[in-house]
Formats: C-alpha cells, sequence, structure tokens
C-alpha cells in the first residue's frame, strides 16, 4: 500500500525562511498578495465588488489582514489552506493562470516565520448564504476547521471576503506600522486596490499608485530621479502587448559604459518581484534603466527574482528593439539631440555596433574619429579613395599625428576602445573599401626624400648617428618634412594588429575578394626595421650634420632617441634608460663649463 508523505511543518517552515525567502518579511508580501489575488478572482464574479485590503496592527503582537476577496467555502479552506502546494490559481493542466500573482500553493506558510498560529475567518462570496468559516493552523503542523454560529463571528469580520489573524509569542517588530507601511510600498504601491494600514491612532492609505509610464513626462523624470538618482537624457515608453509587458526604459545622461551593471526594476502583475534584476535588457544597451511591469513573466517561488526563460529573453530582444527604434527616430527626427546623446555614449555606442548592424551606420554616420587632419566622421573618411587608415595606439598617433598633418596624410587614431574590431566590421560591410593600419613605409614615402647631391652632405651625420644607436637595430635615414622644428621623427614598426585584420576579413571574404585582399596588404613595400628619420629641414640637424665633433653628434642623436620613445610612451632599454641620464648631465655639464 503506497504511504503518503509525512511533512514536518517547523522543518518546512526553517528551509522556507533560510533558503527560499530573503527574510521573515515576504509574509507581508504573501497576505497582500493573496488578498489582492481573491479580489481579482471576487471581481470575476462582480466587477463592482469593493476592492480593498487592510492591515490592522496593534504595533508588537497581533495583526489582522481583512480583503474583500472571493473568499473561501468551508471545502475550500480544508483544500487549500490545509495542503501544502495546494493553489487555487492554476488550471485543470496545472498552469499558472495569467490573472493571478501566487501559484505555487506556499506562500501562507511565510506566516509561520513570524507566528505560531495562523487564524483564518472566510466567507464565500459564490453564494449568498454562504457561511463564515474559521480555519486554525499551528506551526507544529495541526489545523483545525469550523463553520461558525452568528454569534462566534468576530465583530470585525466583515463578508464576504477574508481575515487572517497573526499573533505572535513575544514582541514582533514586523508588526510596527511603520515597517508594514514601508514593506507595503516597497512590494505593492502599485497594486490597483486601496491599501490602508492602521494601528490605534493612525489610518494610512497606500496602493493605486501610477506607474511611471502612466505620468505626464514632468513626472517621469521627478520619478527617474528618486528612483534611479539620474535627470534622464530621454525615456523611451515601453509596450509589448504580446508580452503584455508596459514600461519604460531611462537613458542615462552621461557616465554609462558597457562593464557597467544596471538593475533594473521589474514588477509581475504589479507586485514588486526585484529592483535589481541585471538581465532584463540587452547587455549593448548599457545605457538605459529600466522599470517594467509584466502579466507573463515568471518569478521564481520565492518570488524575488525572474526565471531566465524564453519568455525573458523574448522581452530582453523587445526592449531591445525598443530601444534600437528610439535611436532611429531620434536621428530622422531630432538629429541635433541624436548626435549629442551619440557623442555622450560614443564608446558604449562603438562595442554596440561592432555586433549590430544598425547601430554600425549610425556610428559611421555620426560619431566623429580623431584624424590627423581633425576629427571626420568615418563616413567622410571612407569618401575618400585612401579607405580608413588607421594608427593603433593613441601613442602611435600622436607620433606621426604632425608630420603626418604637414604631409597632408588623413591618419586616423585608431587607438579608443573598439576602433580597431569597429574598422574590421565596416571592412566586412564594405569588401572593396581599403582599412587598414598605417604602414611605417608609407609614412615614410610620404617624406620627401633629398636627391643624390643633397644627400651626400649628410652622409657622415648618417653614419655617426647610426654608430650612435647602433645597438638598437633601427634605420637611419634623412628625409626633408614639416613640421621643421622637428629634428627626428621615430617610426616604431607596428604590432601587427592590422594586419591581422586583414587576415581575417581575407578570411571571410569569398575567394575573389580574399585575393584582392592579398594584393592590397602587398602593395606597400614593407620595411622590417623601426625607422629613425632626421629631417633636413631642422636646423639643429644640419648644425649637426656640419659638425666634426662625433662625441657631441652622439649625444644629440641619443638625446633625440630617447625623447621620441619617451613621447611615444615606448618601453626603454636599460641601456637606453641609461643615455637618457647620461645625455642630459652631460649637456648640463657642457653648459656651466661653458659660462667659466
Ligand atoms: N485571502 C485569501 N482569500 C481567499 N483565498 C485565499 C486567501 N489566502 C489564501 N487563499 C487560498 O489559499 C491558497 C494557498 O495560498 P498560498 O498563499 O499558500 O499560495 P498561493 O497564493 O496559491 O501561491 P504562492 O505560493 O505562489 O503564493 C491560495 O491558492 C488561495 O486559494
Amino acid at each position: 500500500m503506497a504511504n503518503h508523505f509525512q511533512v514536518n511543518l517547523s522543518g518546512l517552515v526553517e528551509v522556507l525562511s533560510r533558503n527560499l525567502y530573503s527574510g521573515p518579511k515576504v509574509f507581508i508580501r504573501e497576505l497582500l498578495q493573496n488578498g489582492f489575488d481573491a479580489i481579482t478572482a471576487r471581481q470575476k464574479l462582480d466587477p463592482t465588488c469593493p476592492a480593498e485590503v487592510c492591515f490592522a496592527t496593534d504595533g508588537v503582537r497581533r495583526l489582522v489582514v481583512t480583503d474583500s476577496g472571493i473568499g473561501l467555502t468551508l471545502q475550500q479552506t480544508k483544500d487549500l489552506l490545509a495542503s501544502i502546494g495546494s493553489t487555487s490559481k492554476r488550471d485543470e493542466l496545472g498552469m499558472a493562470r495569467a490573472e493571478f500573482i501566487g501559484q505555487f500553493g506556499i506562500g501562507l506558510l511565510s506566516c509561520f516565520m513570524v507566528t505560531q498560529t495562523i487564524v483564518v475567518y472566510s466567507q464565500s462570496a459564490t453564494s449568498p448564504a454562504a457561511e463564515v468559516v474559521c480555519w486554525r493552523g499551528s506551526g507544529d503542523g495541526t489545523w483545525e476547521v469550523q463553520t461558525l454560529a452568528p454569534s462566534e463571528i468576530p465583530a470585525d469580520f466583515v463578508g464576504p471576503g477574508t481575515m487572517i489573524v497573526l499573533k505572535s509569542r513575544g514582541e514582533e517588530p514586523l508588526f510596527a506600522r511603520k515597517t508594514i507601511e514601508n514593506l507595503i510600498v516597497e512590494y505593492g504601491a502599485h497594486l490597483p486596490v486601496s491599501i490602508t494600514v492602521k494601528d490605534a491612532e493612525t489610518t494610512s492609505s497606500l496602493g493605486a499608485q501610477a506607474f511611471p509610464w502612466e505620468l505626464s513626462k514632468l513626472e517621469q523624470d521627478k520619478w527617474c530621479s528618486a528612483n534611479f538618482g539620474f535627470h534622464p537624457f530621454d525615456r523611451i515608453p515601453l509596450d509589448f502587448p504580446e508580452s503584455g509587458t508596459r514600461g519604460m526604459a531611462f537613458i542615462l545622461p552621461e557616465g554609462a559604459h558597457p562593464g557597467q551593471t544596471l538593475k533594473h526594476h521589474v514588477y509581475v502583475h504589479n507586485m514588486l518581484v526585484s529592483k535589481t534584476v541585471t538581465n532584463l535588457v540587452p547587455e549593448w544597451a548599457y545605457f538605459v534603466r529600466v522599470i517594467v511591469d509584466s502579466q507573463h513573466l515568471k518569478p521564481t517561488a520565492s518570488r524575488e527574482s525572474l526565471f531566465d526563460d524564453e519568455l525573458l529573453e523574448n522581452l530582453r530582444e523587445q526592449i531591445g528593439s525598443g530601444v534600437r527604434a528610439w535611436l532611429a527616430k531620434l536621428a530622422a527626427e531630432d538629429f541635433e539631440l541624436f548626435v549629442k546623446f551619440m557623442r555622450t555614449h560614443m564608446v558604449g555606442m562603438k562595442a554596440l555596433a561592432v555586433h549590430d548592424a544598425q547601430t554600425r551606420q549610425l556610428v559611421v554616420e555620426t560619431i566623429p574619429f580623431e584624424t590627423t587632419l581633425g576629427f571626420r566622421t568615418l563616413n567622410e573618411i571612407m569618401s575618400l579613395e585612401q579607405g580608413i587608415i588607421y594608427s593603433r595606439t593613441t601613442d602611435d598617433f600622436r607620433s606621426i599625428a604632425a608630420v603626418a598633418e604637414a604631409q597632408d596624410l588623413l591618419i586616423v587614431n585608431g587607438g579608443y576602445a573598439f576602433d580597431e574590431q569597429l574598422f574590421a566590421q565596416v571592412k566586412l560591410d564594405n569588401p572593396a573599401l581599403n582599412v587598414r593600419e598605417v604602414k611605417v613605409s608609407e609614412i615614410l614615402a610620404s617624406l620627401q626624400a633629398l636627391d643624390f647631391m643633397e644627400e651626400i652632405n649628410y652622409l657622415t651625420f648618417l653614419e655617426h648617428a647610426s654608430q650612435a644607436l647602433e645597438s638598437q637595430k633601427v634605420d637611419v635615414v634623412i628625409r626633408s618634412f614639416q613640421p621643421a622644428s622637428m629634428p627626428m621623427l621615430y617610426l616604431p614598426q607596428p604590432g601587427g594588429a592590422g594586419k591581422e585584420i586583414e587576415n581575417k576579413a581575407a578570411k571571410q571574404a569569398d575567394g575573389a575578394f580574399a585575393g584582392l585582399l592579398e594584393n592590397m596588404s602587398g602593395s606597400v613595400t614593407a620595411v622590417a626595421r623601426d625607422q629613425v628619420v632626421f629631417n633636413a629641414q631642422s636646423t639643429v640637424v644640419n648644425q649637426l650634420a656640419n659638425l666634426a665633433d662625433t662625441s657631441t653628434i652622439e649625444l644629440a642623436v641619443r638625446g633625440f632617441y630617447v625623447q621620441a620613445l619617451l613621447s611615444g610612451h615606448h618601453p626603454l632599454t636599460p641601456e637606453v634608460k641609461h643615455w637618457s641620464t647620461q645625455v642630459f648631465s652631460e649637456l648640463i655639464n657642457r653648459s656651466i663649463n661653458s659660462f667659466k
């Protein structure tokens, strides 16, 4: 013969309080939710029925919660209250019924975290002649139920509906009026019923507060400041009837970055689930904070978090589409504001643009990139025949910027976060576009070479300079370039990232295009070593070239070299570090001696 499990109720309550719920305070939420669900059930029979939940407390030991809901018959109290896991909020197939908040049949048990007995008086609204029943459950796992004679019905019971009486053994801090009020505001401020909390002196009315999307724009901004702590750049109303979700996304005015985890507020059936949901919006939409109320999202049994299921995934996508649609609309209707937004959230937008073609288009059209010829959008840069030629780090960019500008070369500073990945994607979008890291050889090629007779004048100097830098394995050359104030240009070999992008693009491209890329990458002759380029237009270089004193040439050449490495933030070897101190102390010595 099959046996029934025996339930150790106090053990179960211990599990609930320690492992399921974040703490005993949730019993207020469970009582509120049951009252609200009962009213929802009664409204199906009588849409005009009163919709009230009342918490009456003596502040320390006794809490009475009444509702004007559907109530319970004698049989229902036996079936539903006395059996753990029984609920009236599921359909015949055991599926949660969409209109109710509860679904697991365990919520009432949470009251045992603050009381030894739960007494429920209830009268069903299903029949005018329904009797008042009284169910008494104890934390030791026993219960009893009876129908009450009129004389036994408590004076403060008004049917139809339910009255639940909790009495704690000692003083219960959670029965304090202010605490109850705060918890109700936290969980149930947006429940569309009248909620009162009263003690001997005070009665306060709570509940039925509007959600932000039901407020005026001014009030929405105030709500955002009060709840999210910022004045929004803009707000996006969210309305997804298919998933029964309404909400609002508030755009952060500044300071957001993709690595940051923003917390969103989620309500299900107007009741708070959590204010710390982090997986509600797609990662890329790191610049919005969202509040939603959904009819269909599924809270876990604790009701303090959500199942990360298909429903949530769909909602995440819908919110993503909402944010995208807002961006597109802003771009079309208020371009100035759109550009302001893009600039405020530049890094994140670039991150997003790497994965998302639509955003990429927006970024390409609107975000200004630093180039050697001033700020330009990628669209402007792409319209030039040369395509996107970039330096991989800001240091590299700085070291060539003045020279490139003087030679009218447009090099993009690709040293900021996500730039390189973005360029690689743009390349994949536009296979014919030239996108690559700037090559040392082309900077060199842009600098005017000297004619043979001129170059002869510098040969001895170049020889001495090569010797001074011999240990550095660099090529020492002379060119004539602007600005004349720059005696030497140091052109380090790039780390090969541009090459990587080209290779990656070539791999992903089809055969014909891959061939084209290969040809392109081979179109500029490779320069194997770092280049040290002296400037024939520089006065100091010319003075050095005419100097017979080789030790001064060595000193000056090493000095320029150290300076070039330092300004480009390149690492210094111990030998170069030694030069840096040696050069400067020697120069100081010499100038002191010249005054003697
Ligand atoms: N105030 C009430 N009025 C009418 N019925 C109630 C009331 N409180 C509880 N019930 C009945 O008791 C059942 C069990 O309630 P309980 O709070 O334990 O679980 P639930 O609300 O069904 O689900 P959950 O565990 O998700 O809260 C409910 O399904 C409901 O039928």
